[in-house]
């Protein structure tokens, strides 16, 4: 096995996952340097999620690897459960606990000790504004708080690579400038972070690296400049992955 000091803090290879004998993911490689704010993008339905969700142990392929700075995720998951912080889609979560009680729960789950969850924990719902939601239970969060203390939980333990699957979306803007600033100070710091987005400009503003995903396959991958190559991103994004503009006469019912 590589080094975890030399190896890549993410890497996919041969990853592949069928549905109902269509293909999601079909055989995606894929590496996420270490130290880099990696983006991954592409249409609904490329194969986004079922990457990532590969990627972290979350979902089994049916072939091919991932390892996160070397280590395999289906051979050793406690391993590689210790070096990601994970923020999935959909977020299922334990429902009737409140966020500090997840936090604490997500903690000793993770063998933490009693006293640094607590500090850990306020801090955390407190630069994600989530210290005054007091008695609320998670199940009565909205979409956004359900990121952020979503996001909490995945950055609790101190992880060395971060994998977010749309962070942003439905984060009110002052929130989302706060988790850009924590992401960027996590990267300046020595961790990775690999996350999805549907907004090219908050791709363009954060991330040095992009991979494009497409029908379950990565169309475009390097770093922000190589695969932009001179043009924006959004433009590079139609290019690649194209976009149905509709032809005149379609949608005639909606002119009134
Ligand atoms: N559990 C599932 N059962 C059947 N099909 C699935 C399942 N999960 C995903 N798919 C299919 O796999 C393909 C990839 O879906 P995925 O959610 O990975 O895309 P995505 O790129 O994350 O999309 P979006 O940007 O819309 O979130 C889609 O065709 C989707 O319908």
């Amino acid at each position: 096995m590589e080094s975890s000091g030399t190896a890549p803090a993410l890497r996919l290879a041969g990853l592949t996952k069928t549905f109902d004998d269509r293909p999601a993911v079909d055989h995606i490689d894929l590496e996420v340097p270490q130290g880099s704010f990696f983006g991954l993008i592409g249409p609904n339905g490329a194969g986004k999620t079922t990457s990532l969700s590969m990627a972290v142990g979350l979902l089994r392929p049916d072939s091919g690897r991932s390892q996160i700075f070397g280590v395999d995720v289906w051979a050793d998951p406690a391993r590689a459960k210790e070096l990601i912080g994970v923020l999935p889609d959909g977020l299922s979560m334990p429902e009737r606990l409140t966020g500090r009680e997840l936090l604490r729960f997500t903690g000793l789950l993770r063998g933490m000790e009693v006293r640094e969850v607590e500090r850990r924990s306020g801090e955390l719902l407190e630069v994600l504004e989530l210290a005054d939601t007091g008695r609320t239970l998670v199940m009565e969060y909205s979409t956004g708080m359900r990121k952020k203390i979503g996001l909490a939980t995945a950055l609790l333990h101190a992880p060395k690579l971060l994998v977010l699957d749309e962070p942003l979306e439905a984060v009110d803007p002052a929130s989302a400038a706060t988790i850009k600033v924590i992401l960027r100070r996590f990267v300046r710091d020595g961790g990775s972070v690999v996350f999805s987005s549907h907004v090219m400009a908050v791709i363009e503003q954060v991330c040095d690296h992009v991979a494009v995903i497409a029908s379950g396959r990565v169309v475009a991958s390097g770093s922000l400049e190589t695969v932009r190559s001179g043009r924006s991103l959004e433009e590079r994004f139609m290019d690649l992955v194209g976009g149905q503009v509709p032809e005149m006469g379609e949608l005639a019912w909606l002119s009134s």
